[in-house]
């Protein structure tokens, strides 16, 4: 598609900069990347004006000296005051992402997300590095509150590539110095039980700060005191029993892993769950087999589930401005993305698109055997991939490991072969034994390769679940840190638990905003709907037939306060009125479930709006209240994004409609400028109603068919197609009687520019996903109906990437949205965490895997929906054993703001 001569000049340039090895970009790295991976979509391609792209791409030099712009200052006096309490879920003010994120997150490699308590990483104690900061230390929201702050970091850091790249958001290579080198030999030796803190911070971190250091016999210092320090490094046999207790401690926090994994997050991750892992440092979290004690009221965590915590003492938080001590052996943390691919020895990997190898030895990259070694850095994607398009030149720094021609010269984690003693190249290990199993030489991993003949194993498509019989208990109840004990209430509970508060008002309670038409105002006298008593939802269905005639659409399921209105050209669903009502709080909200039931019940009843209720600068925020705030299945098993699909089935047939019908299942912000409206409609013997004025409507048949047809008297079959690569228009009669043979294959779509007359019927059952916005016109670009195919779209260029791409619109500026169906074999993964200002509504169709969204993991599924809001980082790998495909969509064309 079109771009601005600038933009692209701009893209090209980090493209190239992308693919020059170790030297670093001329422009700040690879930016283009943070908007989209192939793609980007500017708004500027239509002369509107780019409020991203030019804070994006800013010259380097200039950075340096300059002092903070004033809109940068202005954004400093924004931040909201730190919420003590909630530490783990600070949330910047409404434009703070908008301003604060695009203006800094190249300069300084900080994402302002959130802030890691001092409390958190003490907890870490019985680590034998500690790592601790307190408030200000962690991340750049705090430490660039003030444009004093942000100046003297710029003077302190970046002179160095090293530095620089370490600025690179998500990639922060550590700035080590080895103890041992500072202090010698016989000291670090006859001094191990030290504790070394820097009370003033430690800012460059070089030879001369350390001077700074005291050091003190562990047992002198007050954990207490520890907490004080903004960096604090422990260091040599130093167990948590040494320090002296403060005397309002009673009990050390405990921090066990059970055994330790030698690769942490990143795709890595998820193929050697059969331990725990614990990813990145500022949130980490744990995936794995086993479970891990967290916090200090030692809560279990286990497969599948995640957290806020830095819990594994192999993770070490690695900011530019730590003090780390340099690895002595085996480095077990191998974050990124491409970390276990290269790992030869004592090396890490940061993560991203740069990649800075951290470690002692060599790490080999790419096809030309190329050797790094400690310190350097450099751009590995290391993967080559099947069709090679991750592939990137890398340059030898140092070449002092023969690796024999062969040899691929890095291990990817889908060709890496089964390792001795383990299950699809996962071993549960003791640390050491995952050190030697990662420690490898260059002949091991030819060998392998020649054993495995590079063949590709599904990732982490492996369960624990025989070796781990019992039910996992947390053994002490978490201390409200981010909140109670978080375990999530099944629907039943919550409507069983509303039901016995509120005995008239569970109906009501999913329709909380009350306007002309809604639910509550037609039920209001009914008696309340007790679980799925047939009766009373007979009578409801009588009452919603007199009032909205909804037999045009069938059995209807109404739930998660919808408001249903019955327009003159039928009846509308519409969230528009309702938005961050009870399922979506339900959904995404920690804070619900951290209110008393009485607070909820009065909010319900008061009518008043969910303050996430805004309007589209908000959007951000929207993303902070609703999904990084969120709990994050502490403590439960089930996957952090829930199952929408069965949310909606679980309600419907709690609702006595378990299939037919319209569910609902996501929920938007209000006036979300973008998507409007995500739902699903399970279709029987029913016709549509045409959205409101100025809408667009795309729709997307998951399975079934519905017929289509416009003004024009035209019929349309927009059927699924059958996985055998041809395309039937079937009419739903005969896809029934050859049902039960055929997997079916979400596939056909229609799109319906706003204010065209048309409807959709149904004779037998269909699902079908809607997505519905305001059309954002632009004159002279009047956008066309389109009725289309999936498998009729042409694969397009991912340059960088390896998922294949259909987009079922046309990218020309008459379209404010796209909708793109991305396909992951099992193993892949989007090359990059992906920072844009596009909205997304993303369904997953086929296949399983793991989502990032900002710093949380969710697995997901088939049939679970995500909603990413502006500038939210995401990433996706694929996992199991069939093909991921996601539909999504995607905001462009038009200024977001
Ligand atoms: N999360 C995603 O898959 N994002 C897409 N690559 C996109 O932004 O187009």
């Amino acid at each position: 598609m079109a771009q601005s001569p600038d933009l692209s000049r701009q893209h090209s340039q980090g493209l190239k900069d992308r693919f020059l090895p170790f030297s670093l970009p001329s422009q700040p790295p690879d930016i283009t990347n943070w908007f989209s991976s192939y793609v980007y979509e500017s708004p500027e391609s239509l002369g509107l004006p780019d409020p991203i792209g030019s804070f994006m791409l800013h010259q380097e030099d200039e950075s340096e000296t300059q002092e903070p712009p004033e809109c940068e200052k202005n954004t400093f006096m924004d931040l909201p005051p730190y919420d003590t309490k909630n530490p783990l879920v600070q949330v910047a003010s409404d434009d703070f992402y908008s301003k604060y994120r695009v203006n800094h997150v190249d300069k300084d490699g900080f994402v302002p997300v959130k802030k890691v308590n001092i409390s958190r990483n003490y907890d870490q104690i019985s680590s034998r590095k500690l790592t601790a900061y307190n408030e200000e230390g962690q991340d750049g929201l705090s430490q660039m509150q003030t444009a004093e702050d942000y100046s003297s970091r710029r003077k302190n850091n970046g002179s160095t590539k090293k530095e620089q790249f370490a600025r690179t958001p998500y990639a922060q290579p550590k700035k080590k110095v080895s103890l041992r080198k500072l202090l010698g030999e016989d000291f670090v030796a006859s001094h191990s039980n030290l504790i070394l803190s820097d009370s003033k911070g430690c800012e460059g971190v070089d030879g001369s700060s350390m001077k700074k250091i005291d050091m003190l016999p562990v047992s002198n210092i007050d954990k207490e005191k520890i907490a004080d320090q903004q960096v604090v490094q422990l260091w040599g046999d130093v167990n948590a029993q040494d320090l002296k207790e403060p005397n309002s401690r009673k009990e050390d926090p405990v921090h066990e892993s059970e055994s330790v994994l030698p690769m942490n997050y990143g795709s890595t991750a998820f193929r050697t769950a059969t331990n725990q892992e614990v990813h990145e440092p500022s949130s980490p979290t744990l995936q794995g087999k086993n479970g891990a004690l967290m916090e200090e009221d030692g809560c279990w965590i286990q497969e599948s589930e995640t957290m806020h915590c830095n819990s594994n003492n192999n993770v070490e938080s690695c900011r530019g401005d730590d003090l780390m001590l340099e690895s002595e052996s085996s480095l077990q943390v191998n974050y990124g993305f491409a970390a276990s691919m290269t790992a030869t020895d004592n090396q890490e990997i940061h993560e991203l698109t740069l990649l800075a190898l951290q470690g002692k030895n060599e790490a080999l990259v790419g096809e030309n055997k190329s050797c790094v070694r400690e310190s350097d850095t450099m751009y590995c994607n290391a993967d080559k991939g099947e069709n090679g398009s991750r592939q990137m030149e890398p340059t030898c720094f140092d070449i002092n490991v023969q690796v024999p021609k062969e040899t691929n010269g890095f291990i990817s984690i889908k060709c890496r072969g089964k390792r001795e003693g383990s299950v699809h190249g996962l071993k549960s290990s003791s640390p050491s034994e995952a050190a030697t199993t990662w420690k490898g030489n260059n002949e091991t991993l030819a060998q392998e390769d020649q054993t495995h003949g590079g063949s590709r194993n599904a990732l982490a498509d492996i369960s624990n679940e025989e070796e781990i019989p019992d039910e996992w208990q947390c053994p002490r109840k978490a201390k409200a840190d981010i909140g109670p004990p978080m375990k999530q209430l099944r629907l039943d509970r919550w409507f069983r638990l509303l039901n016995s508060q509120h005995p008239q008002s569970l109906v009501q309670v999913p329709v909380p905003f009350p306007s002309p038409g809604t639910l509550v105002s037609s039920l209001e006298q009914q008696q309340p709907l007790s679980g799925s008593d047939a009766s009373s939802i007979d009578v409801i269905v009588c009452k919603l037939y007199a009032k909205f005639t909804i037999k045009d659409l069938g059995a209807l399921s109404i739930l998660c306060g919808i408001e249903v209105r019955p327009t003159s050209n039928g009846l509308l669903l519409s969230q528009q009125n309702a938005m961050g009502g009870w399922a979506g709080r339900l959904l995404f909200d920690s804070s619900f479930h951290r209110r008393s039931l009485s607070h909820e019940a009065t909010l319900l009843e008061s009518h008043k709006p969910y303050p996430f209720a805004r309007s589209s600068p908000r959007l951000a925020w929207f993303y902070e209240e609703c999904v990084q705030k969120r709990p994050c299945c502490h403590n439960t098993r089930k996957p952090c994004v829930q199952s929408t699909t069965k949310l909606g089935e679980y309600i419907g047939s709690i609702l006595g409609y378990p299939s037919n019908g319209v569910t609902l299942f996501n929920v938007l912000g209000k006036d979300a400028s973008i998507v409007r409206w995500l739902w699903f409609v399970r279709l029987k013997n029913s016709r549509s109603g045409l959205p409101p004025k100025d809408v667009e409507r795309f729709v997307f048949v998951i399975d079934g068919s519905v017929t289509f047809s416009n003004g024009s008297l035209i019929d349309h079959k927009l059927p699924v197609s059958m996985l055998m690569n041809y395309t039937v228009l079937l009419s739903s009669e005969l896809a029934l009687q050859i049902d039960s043979r055929i997997v079916w294959q979400a596939d056909s779509y229609v799109y319906l520019p706003p204010n065209v007359e048309h409807t959709l019927k149904s004779d037998m059952a269909a699902t079908v996903v809607i997505f519905e916005r305001r059309h954002a016109s632009l004159e002279n670009y009047h956008p066309e109906q389109i009725i289309g195919s999936t498998a009729k779209q042409p694969l397009l260029e991912t340059p960088g990437e390896v998922f294949e791409l259909r987009k079922l619109l046309p990218t020309s500026a008459h379209y404010d949205f796209n909708i793109h169906i991305m396909d992951f074999q099992p193993g892949e993964y989007l090359n990059v965490k992906e920072v844009h200002y596009n909205q997304h509504g993303l369904l997953l169709l086929e296949g399983q895997g793991i989502y990032r969204l900002g710093d949380n993991w969710y697995p997901v599924q088939a049939g679970d929906v995500i909603w990413m809001a502006p500038f939210v980082p995401q990433w996706y790998a694929a996992l199991g054993k069939s093909r991921s495909r996601y539909l999504i969509y995607k905001d462009v064309n038009r200024d977001p703001l």
